[in-house]
């Protein structure tokens, strides 16, 4: 064995003038033979191959990408060493008041490549908000008929007004490559873990304290006393579903910009996982 691999690295030809080796069949680290590189033969081989590569501050960087290529057996591939990540879907809910449309409006302007699936609500619109780019305003009517017709991947009665999840835009945007951002109420993001399992990245939003989502709830001036009231309970239970997400993140007063900064991170790590989600709607 060790003379064969002697006798094989002897080259009367200069390196630049040998044949390139053939690509490597492997591309990406999934598809690499097991144990190929930690065998004690192959670094055995790698010693003897020292003699044949030309000495590094006499030969050109072509050459001693060739040598090292020739040593090898094969060329070095350009290709991206990891796959491309596949698309996800992030779902972010949270109680009443904690900032999911304030933190999904700033993640679009500072994220690319994410799409905002915009929800169909049958609630009447709020000063300042924008039909089809807030929410898709629609009435009741039209509401029951997405659901009839099958088009909502998910929808809820959420204190009196429907709101649902189209799937055509969800789908429309995955096979453009883009991550899916999705925002619902506990309620929702429940229904959503039962459809997408752990192909989705669940993420919960949480004030500091309740005393201060509950300041944060006044302060918007959205509310009457008794839809405050409901909110505020409801918060409270809804707190306790935490357990069910995959990360926690907290929107503290004044402190909008680490919370998105937060989640921009989790997406990150979730596009550089190794075992990738597979949503598919
Ligand atoms: N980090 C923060 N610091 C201060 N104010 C904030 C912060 N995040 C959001 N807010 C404000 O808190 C109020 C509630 O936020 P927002 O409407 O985004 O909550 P929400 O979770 O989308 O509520 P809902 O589910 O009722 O629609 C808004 O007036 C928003 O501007």
């Amino acid at each position: 064995m060790f003379r064969r691999l002697c006798t094989s690295l002897f080259h009367p030809k200069p390196f630049s003038l040998l044949p390139l080796p053939k690509k490597p069949s492997f591309s990406t680290p999934q598809t690499l033979p097991k144990g190929l590189f930690f065998t004690s033969t192959i670094r055995m081989a790698n010693t003897q191959k020292f003699h044949s590569i030309p000495s590094l501050d006499k030969a050109s960087k072509p050459e001693l990408l060739r040598a090292l290529e020739f040593s090898l057996g094969s060329s070095f591939s350009s290709d991206s060493i990891c796959p491309t990540p596949n698309p996800l879907i992030i779902v972010i809910s949270g109680p009443s008041g904690v900032g999911k449309d304030a933190v999904i409006k700033r993640l679009r302007e500072v994220r690319e490549n994410l799409h905002f699936v915009v929800t169909a609500t049958s609630r009447g619109m709020r000063p300042g908000e924008v039909n089809g780019k807030d929410y898709y305003f629609v009435s009741k009517e039209e509401f029951l008929s997405m659901v009839e017709k099958d088009e909502l991947l998910e929808y809820a009665l959420v204190y009196g007004d429907y709101k649902g999840i189209p799937k055509k835009q969800i789908r429309e945007f995955m096979a453009k490559g883009c991550d899916i951002v999705l925002r619902v109420d506990i309620q929702g993001a429940e229904t959503l873990r039962k459809i997408l399992g752990d192909s989705g990245v669940f993420i919960f939003l949480v004030a500091e304290s309740e005393l201060a989502l509950v300041e944060r709830l006044i302060e918007r001036k959205t509310e009457s006393k008794e839809e405050l009231l409901v909110r505020i309970a409801t918060a409270r239970e809804e707190v306790k579903y935490v357990n069910r997400f995959d990360y926690v993140v907290v929107n503290a007063q004044g402190k909008l910009e680490e919370a998105v900064n937060l989640v921009g991170s989790i997406i990150d790590a979730e596009r550089a996982k190794v075992c990738q989600r597979s949503p598919f709607i």
